[in-house]
């Protein structure tokens, strides 16, 4: 297996890095809310990282209405979390500004 699962001790490490982050399903996910101005910038967003996405081979769990996106990050292989999962929340992180 390419990228194992996280222990909890761990995934608290790499959240502390993950500050909009927070852990969901038990430790099993992360998640995190995004809103923007309008439907076409939540889907220009989602596009973008539809190509992450693409490019990790991992491919998040989300719910969009409007102008707000909700993403979930999990490793289906490993029922957890991985290292994957993290590097993904990173790289969308750098799509957005700080909010
Ligand atoms: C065959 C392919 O590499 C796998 O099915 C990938 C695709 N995208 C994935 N995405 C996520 N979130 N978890 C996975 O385990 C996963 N596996």
């Amino acid at each position: 297996m390419k990228y194992e699962k996280l222990d909890a001790a761990a995934i608290d490490t790499l959240l502390t890095e993950r500050r909009l982050w927070e852990l969901a399903r038990d430790g099993a996910a992360i998640s995190r809310s995004f809103k923007f101005r309008d439907f076409g910038e939540a889907f220009a967003f989602m596009t973008r990282c539809a190509l992450i996405a693409e490019k990790l081979d991992h491919h998040p769990e989300w719910f969009n209405v409007y102008n707000r996106v909700d993403i979930v990050l999990s490793t289906h292989a490993v029922s957890g979390l991985s290292a994957l999962d993290f590097k993904m929340a990173e790289a969308i992180d750098r799509l957005t500004p700080a909010d």
